[in-house]
């Protein structure tokens, strides 16, 4: 006690601003002591935040295409806000929030208001002053084209100043895909994946990519309307316009970067608007080389977790390396009672997930 009146006369610091330093640590211990209820005794190295296909428009609720799941696309925004919220006032504060993507829906285009709800959405996350690493989505191609998403508050590359070493590595340049990665913590890298680098909606014709996707897809679906999956089951449903691919461009780099971080010891954390496991995700969400993503995740001991949108009704798996797949269920199918976010807090052996409404608490062990 005497110690901590001394050190609290030596800090000149005032009687309100005592109470508040008061008030923030009894908020930390209980914050602390609710880690602690998920088996967390000690402070993590960082937390980040993670929310998934927002797809907010200024409309009328609707449906999904099967009309079997309801869709509220002004009330997202209301859920953002709430994410939002949470995240400013943790006492831990998060170092970065992960939009998984398609965070305006592709009905505005048809209203002509994309600019205006992307302004919306970017002034509602720019609220709580934490940095957003943005991923891009399928919605985000109905919007906008690549170009404009490039010169967009959604080309999030720009937020990284941490990566020192390698930057001429520190995003892919050829072709110029979303494809970048940094470094939140010493021997921690997080990956944002390009999922629309090859397919019909991200990609312009003419262009290599845009002819490589259509080959892809006349190879594995004949119907008329893309849209449509050429089979009403198994892993071939994926092979529809709303999906896409990783080029082969890419997958070298991201080869050639988890090397590096193999021989640095790192943990990685990679991100994509499509799942990469078929165990987590409806194989209808499942990017179209899946298969090529994970020989390579697979290849390298730093991968710890793969993050990922898309399926609304979310998914989780652990595969047999360990990796865990997470796919987070998306806010705009998520009622206005409920919520879907997630903070986690990552520790040297392990990340712990604390979900909000739809998502799920879970504790991420390493392999
Ligand atoms: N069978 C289908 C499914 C969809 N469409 C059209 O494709 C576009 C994208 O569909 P949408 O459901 O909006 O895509 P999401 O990214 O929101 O959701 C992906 C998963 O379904 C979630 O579980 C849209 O224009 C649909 O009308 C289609 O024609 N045929």
């Amino acid at each position: 006690m005497l110690k901590f009146k001394s050190s609290f006369r030596n800090s000149c610091i005032s009687e309100g601003k005592f109470f508040g330093w008061w008030a923030k640590s009894a908020r930390l211990t209980s914050r602390l002591t609710q880690i602690n209820k998920m088996g967390d005794s000690e402070p993590p190295l960082f937390t980040f935040g993670v929310i998934a296909d927002v797809q907010y428009a200024d409309i009328e609720d609707g449906f999904n295409f099967k009309h079997t799941r309801k869709r509220y696309y002004r009330n997202s925004l209301r859920l953002l806000r709430r994410a939002n919220e949470k995240w400013k006032s943790e006492v831990i504060q998060p170092s970065f929030i992960i939009q998984l993507g398609d965070v305006i829906d592709g009905f505005n285009k048809k209203y002509n208001a994309s600019e205006r709800a992307l302004e919306t959405v970017v002034n509602e996350l720019d609220r709580s002053e934490i940095g957003v690493h943005h991923v891009w989505g399928n919605h985000e191609f109905y919007n906008f084209s690549r170009d404009d998403l490039m010169m967009s508050a959604l080309n999030s590359r720009t937020v990284d100043d941490t990566v020192t070493e390698d930057a001429d590595e520190s995003r892919l340049h050829t072709e110029e895909s979303y494809a970048y990665h940094f470094s939140p913590a010493p021997h921690f890298r997080f990956v944002v994946l390009d999922a629309y680098d090859l397919s019909l909606i991200g990609r312009k014709e003419p262009s290599v990519r845009y002819y490589q996707a259509l080959e892809i897809m006349k190879a594995h679906n004949n119907n008329d309307d893309l849209n449509n999956p050429p089979v009403p089951k198994g892993l071939e449903q994926r092979f529809v316009k709303f999906n896409g691919g990783f080029s082969q461009g890419q997958l070298d780099w991201l080869d050639r970067l988890l090397t590096r971080s193999d021989e640095k010891l790192e943990k990685v954390i990679v991100v994509s608007h499509l799942p990469v496991h078929p165990y987590s995700t409806d194989p209808i969400c499942l990017a179209w080389n899946y298969d090529g993503v994970l020989s390579i995740l697979h290849s390298h001991k730093c991968v710890v977790c793969f993050m990922a949108g898309h399926d609304h009704d979310g998914g989780y798996y652990r595969d047999s390396f360990g990796v865990h797949h997470l796919t987070f269920e998306g806010v705009i199918e998520t009622p206005p009672e409920s919520d879907a976010f997630g903070t986690v807090y990552v520790y040297e052996d392990r990340m712990t997930l604390k979900g909000n409404g739809r998502v799920s608490d879970r504790v991420l062990f390493y392999p």
